[in-house]
């Protein structure tokens, strides 16, 4: 007798049962499938290298297909395949007779190999957000609420709800409590189909069996397509499986009802002792010398070819069909494919449904992506070590301009004072924000991908809740600063404050551009680096002999506009002073009168500071602007949606 979930769920011998929503559950065993994912001769080729070769798979509601191979076969690049993230040179894949798109792709749920979280969050609220973001809005949010809690019922993980995810400097949630977090992520959206990259790897034995079994659980009672890929399943575990897709150095090696893969490795000259671990004896043939691999991959590969000739598989649009030894197999097979592949093109594609382009409304993506922006980087951008970086720095600069005298000599310090001030919030506030970037692009990635939400909701909600949060250490600095350094003036002290909130932001904005375009941390700083210290040395606060014809670069400083718009807040009211022996250098024309009074415009002008302030504010906005507006520019470009 076939075990249950093999090919013969089609068989008319067996018990069907349709429940009330025209869905087939197992009661229970489907009459014919309603879903049918058909991986067409996917091939997949990197740098010349082919991963994938003419790989087919097929699927139905209500299985469990496993695909075994040994490391570097070419799984999870099926997998990202079969989930739309990765472009295979030829091949299709479909969802009843259609080319899975962008839509289609909402039926679908991808558990990745190292799923990506937000450490500081709990459970609860990586859960809440999903639920909030991915799950429908007409879903009332006590339902959605109790949907978080009955997963986590079912996957076991109920007691650990509060805990933090954490990661490898704090640590959280356990490894097999993770990978169980990432399942229940995807399957609150109850996805139809649900892709799975070695669910079981880095979990005790005891603990995958029960993972696989809430699978097995999962495929017959909500009737779900679940592909997944696995190294190493106890002879349990194995005995659960429906299909097997044997890969070998990218090809296939067997794909057919799992009860049929032992007989057909047998009449390949591998027998199973009955002693054996099947899935053991399996991987220890897909681990052989490469004329092994040829000699079954080619015999895969032919015996589709013979199988096609002798017609038995009639139409078969998948290019894919169960392999099987006996004549009698043969003949259960080719009932099932004149079952399925007769049925692909006329499967009601009704049952695929409109799905809307996104789940929730641009306001609610925003509102749950705000929520947890904030919840993530106030941990980050106020963090203690911030903090006390900032109260220290600021209490040392504090002392060491302390009370500076409105004096000639001292007209440096209060300008050092504002390019420390400036400089040092500028680095602060560009490289945090690539440092956010580079740790969040696992998680944005993934949900980007899976058309979670709108980049533009995610973009807006960053930048707009991490404004406050960015502002909130630069002002605590420069309160202490300002009133220890005795900057005098109340209306220039909220001024200039303003300025450096501005710059502090367009650092951010500068942060945001190249973060989202590189996402990579070390490019990322290094990039960031090169242009902060570039707009630092044509700022003109650190050398004022640039050649004549460069001296236009200056308003290309992004440095320059806020600098000067301190400088210009701060000293166009200085009282005037008298000359100095020191100030001959910097003003000359105290060496012709040295009775002459040094204003605060000749201080300006000495620093090259010419325009009105308007201009560096209008400066300072355009770069605000600029870096923020081309930041989103470099997101969209990286998440382009796939059609
Ligand atoms: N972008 C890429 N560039 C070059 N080679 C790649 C790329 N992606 C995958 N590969 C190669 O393709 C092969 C298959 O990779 P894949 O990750 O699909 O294997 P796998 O079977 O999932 O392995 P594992 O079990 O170790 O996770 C590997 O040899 C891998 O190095």
């Amino acid at each position: 007798m076939q075990p249950l979930g093999s090919s013969c769920t089609f068989s008319t011998e067996m018990n069907f049962v349709l429940n009330g929503h025209g869905t087939a559950t197992r009661g229970t065993t489907i009459l014919s499938p309603q879903l049918v994912l058909e991986g067409e001769n996917i091939t997949m080729v990197v740098n010349g290298v082919s991963i994938l070769n003419d790989v087919s798979i097929l699927a139905k509601n209500g299985e469990l297909v496993t695909i075994m191979g040994s490391s570097g076969s070419g799984k999870t690049t099926l997998l990202d395949t079969i989930a739309g993230r990765r472009r295979p040179q030829s091949g299709f894949v479909k969802l009843n007779g259609k080319l899975m798109d962008r839509k289609l792709r909402r039926k679908l749920g991808f558990v990745l190999q190292d799923d990506s979280f937000f450490s500081d969050l709990t459970l609860w609220e990586t859960l809440y957000f999903t639920s909030m973001v991915r799950l429908s809005e007409s879903i009332p949010k006590a339902e959605k609420l109790r949907h978080i809690e009955d997963l986590a019922e079912i996957l076991g993980v109920k007691k650990c709800l509060n805990t933090r995810i954490g990661d490898m400097f704090s640590p959280g949630l356990s490894g097999g409590e993770k990978k169980r977090a990432s399942i229940i992520c995807e399957l609150l959206t109850d996805p139809d189909i649900l892709l799975l990259d070695e669910p079981t790897s880095g979990l005790d034995s005891s603990t995958a069996l029960t993972l696989m079994q809430q699978l097995r659980k999962l495929a017959d009672e909500k009737n779900k397509i679940i592909i997944f890929s696995i190294h190493q399943p106890s002879s349990q575990m194995y005995h659960m499986f429906d299909k097997l897709l044997l890969l070998a150095q990218g090809k296939v090696a067997f794909f057919g009802d799992r009860s049929d893969a032992l007989p057909y490795l047998e009449h390949m000259g591998f027998k199973c002792e009955i002693q054996y671990n099947p899935a053991d004896f399996i991987m220890g043939i897909l681990k052989s010398d490469d004329s092994t691999i040829k000699r079954l991959t080619d015999a895969a590969s032919n015996r589709r070819g013979a199988i096609s000739m002798n017609d038995f598989a009639l139409n078969d649009k998948s290019g894919c069909f169960t392999v099987s030894v006996t004549n009698d197999a043969l003949v259960m097979e080719k009932r099932d494919y004149e079952v399925q592949t007769s049925k692909l093109d006329s499967l009601d594609q009704n049952i695929l449904g409109e799905t809307e382009k996104w789940p929730t409304s641009f306001s609610t993506q925003f509102r749950m992506l705000s929520w947890r922006t904030f919840k993530v980087s106030r941990g980050r951008i106020l963090h203690v070590y911030e903090l006390l970086q900032s109260v220290i720095l600021a209490v040392i600069l504090g002392l060491v301009f302390f009370q500076i005298p409105q004096t000639m000599g001292s007209i440096r310090d209060r300008m050092g004072l504002l390019f420390i001030t400036v400089t040092h919030w500028t680095f602060a506030a560009a490289f945090d924000a690539i440092a956010a970037f580079s740790s969040e692009r696992g998680v944005i990635t993934k949900e980007i991908k899976a058309k979670a939400y709108r980049v533009s909701a995610y973009y807006l909600a960053r930048t707009l809740t991490e404004l406050p949060l960015v502002l909130t250490l630069p002002v605590f600095f420069y309160i202490l600063a300002y009133w220890m350094a005795g900057l005098h003036g109340v209306p220039q002290f909220f001024t200039s404050l303003l300025v450096l909130m501005l710059s502090t932001l367009s650092a951010q904005g500068l942060g945001y551009m190249v973060g989202a375009a590189f996402m990579d941390l070390k490019f990322g700083i290094f990039l960031a680096n090169t242009v902060i210290l570039f707009a630092l040395i044509l700022s003109g606060f650190i050398t004022q002999t640039l050649p004549a014809w460069f001296s236009w670069a200056k308003y290309l400083s992004f440095i320059f506009h806020p600098l000067s718009a301190m400088s210009v807040i701060l000293f166009q009211d200085m009282q005037p002073l008298p000359c100095s022996t020191m100030s001959t250098d910097t003003f000359p024309q105290c060496l012709t009168n040295a009775t002459v009074m040094i204003t605060g415009k000749d201080v300006l002008l000495n620093a090259g500071i010419t325009l009105p302030i308007s201009c560096y504010f209008t400066g300072l906005a355009v770069f605000f602007l600029l870096f923020r507006i081309l930041g989103f520019v470099a997101l969209r470009i990286r998440f382009r949606g796939r059609k």
